[in-house]
């Protein structure tokens, strides 16, 4: 007999058999992630503890930062998110994980959440050191001060067709203009220009460009796609959900990003100032490949972060009078006239400032954690095993209340001197440490004279008045925004 009375000798035997293999193989799994894994000792959702769904199933609702304000309240500072995933709020979190190495201090490194299909790794992308360092010394040149005295000029050339246009398609005899999808013609323009020496010409058409319509709409896939590592199957099924519009107008972008990279490498010689591929093409060789991950890449880093800024920041301001009053009140003072507005002088008006930080606290373009891999280190006080998928939550720690005064509420009184008290370790929208945003003062630049240049010229009439911010939007990767129509009446003697 021996063996052979575990072998079955029928088809029903046999998928018995496997049936309870399967069993016995997850009951093993959930009971070794629930007691002795070496995250078993972390709170959380049990379900996030055993298996990826529970993270799956809220990331793809779009809920996902709401999700883990509530479970950072439940279950405290650190939070397992995953069988191999931590999640941690605390304002301490930021440095420990995304802080500058050295002294014993090892690196988190990007996990393979970057991983772009097919393509290229880019200075965003690159998880690997010293590819990203060659990469970020060859862009610098493109951030220092003297590249943003350049591109000044190119950012009030669209800040100032913008302004016109707004007032055209959002005059008072008009249903009023989408403004979150107009911020994207804006700085999708401007970007544009930096990168391919070209816009889009969105603002001028009063149209997305197909380019950029693609990247938009395919934020809910792209946020799938950053799954496929922990769920494999979803490598197999993803080609035959993504629909078929999309993926035409994803080779399409494609295609154009191919062209225009092309063209801007010919024009290098013709091209005098400082914008990114002057940067990146005077310091080594760059296969096509990589020029065009960092052309495509620039340009979504460098333009829905700031559009989402702007949009929120239109709904603050619109929903609270008196802040939109006083910033008025700053910026009609102090200039003379529309002309005078610029980057430098708009950097010293505190009102304005702490506009900008308020609403890149109660909405930041980047809501969830970014991850990384620990390298066996200690975070916030707890050891993080090597290899644990790691982050701070990027919504969660803006919104904790033992760091802010009143946290939901939009109160830029706290950026203004002592402010409240607040922790603004807990702030950090651009990030810090190595892979902190380069284009931060270009994006402060941005800001600071779309949002002048709009008080100065206008009145703002919400439309779309039953628009609640934080209940409509969704985030996959980016956030969706609703649509949300403004009017914009010229202010009496302002010139436009
Ligand atoms: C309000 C506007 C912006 C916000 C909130 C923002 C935020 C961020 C954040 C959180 C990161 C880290 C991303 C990660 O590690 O995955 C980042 C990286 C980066 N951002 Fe921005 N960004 C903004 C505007 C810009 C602009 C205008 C540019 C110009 C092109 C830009 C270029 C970059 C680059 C090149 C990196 C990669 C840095 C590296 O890994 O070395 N960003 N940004």
């Amino acid at each position: 007999m021996g063996l052979s009375i575990l072998i079955p000798d029928t088809a029903g035997g046999y998928i018995l058999g496997i049936a309870l293999a399967s069993f016995t193989y997850l009951s093993i799994t959930v009971v070794y992630r629930l007691y002795f894994h070496p995250l078993a000792k972390f709170p959380g959702p049990k379900l996030a503890a055993i298996s990826i769904l529970w993270k799956v199933f809220h990331w793809t609702s779009g809920d996902w930062p709401h999700r883990l304000i509530k479970a950072h309240r439940k279950y405290g500072d650190v939070v397992r998110t995953g069988p191999n995933e931590l999640s941690f709020a605390s304002a301490e979190s930021w440095k420990d994980i995304y802080g500058h190495t050295g002294k014993g201090r090892s690196a988190f490194i990007k996990s393979n959440f970057y991983d772009s299909q097919g393509k290229q790794p880019s200075v965003i992308t690159s998880r690997d050191l010293v590819e990203h360092s060659i990469q970020r010394k060859a862009l610098s040149a493109a951030f220092s001060a003297k590249a943003l005295r350049d591109q000044e000029g190119v950012v009030h050339q669209y800040v100032d067709l913008f302004i016109a246009q707004i007032g055209k398609l959002g005059g008072a005899a008009t249903m009023g203009v989408n403004i979150p999808e107009a911020f994207n013609w804006l700085t999708f323009d401007i970007i544009g220009d930096l990168t391919f020496g070209e816009s889009f010409d969105a603002v001028k058409n009063g149209r997305t460009h197909p380019w950029v319509s693609v990247i938009v709409e395919s934020t809910f896939w792209g946020s799938i796609l950053d799954l496929r590592e922990q769920v494999p199957i979803l490598k197999l099924v993803l080609p035959f959900l993504v629909n078929g519009d999309l993926a035409k107008g994803y080779k399409m972008h494609n295609e154009l990003t191919k062209e225009k990279t092309e063209k801007r490498v010919k024009q290098q010689d013709s091209v005098a100032r400082e914008d990114f591929f002057k940067s990146i093409l005077s310091k080594g060789d760059w296969s096509q490949g990589k020029l065009e991950s960092n052309a495509e890449v620039l340009i979504i880093a460098g333009s829905e972060t700031t559009a989402t800024t702007m949009s929120g920041l239109a709904y603050f301001l619109s929903k609270h009078p008196h802040c939109m009053a006083q910033l008025q009140k700053e910026v009609t003072s102090a200039f003379n006239s529309y002309d005078d507005i610029n980057g430098d002088a708009t950097a010293r008006l505190p009102y304005l400032h702490a506009v900008i930080e308020e609403g890149l606290r109660m909405y930041p373009p980047v809501a969830f954690g970014l991850p990384r891999v620990s390298p066996g280190a200690m975070v916030s006080g707890h050891y993080v095993p090597t290899g644990t998928l790691t982050s701070t939550q990027s919504w969660s720690s803006k919104r904790d209340p033992r760091y802010w005064h009143r946290p939901d509420d939009f109160l830029p009184e706290r950026w203004i001197g002592e402010g409240f008290g607040d922790r603004k370790e807990a702030f950090n929208p651009f990030l810090l440490g190595p892979r902190g945003c380069l284009g931060i003062n270009l994006a402060y630049l941005e800001l600071r004279v779309i949002l002048a240049k709009m008080v100065w010229a206008y009145e703002w009439e919400m439309v779309d008045k039953d628009v609640d911010w934080i209940r409509d939007n969704k985030m996959y990767l980016l956030w969706k925004k609703p649509e949300m129509k403004m009017r914009f009446h010229p202010r009496a003697g302002a010139k436009a």
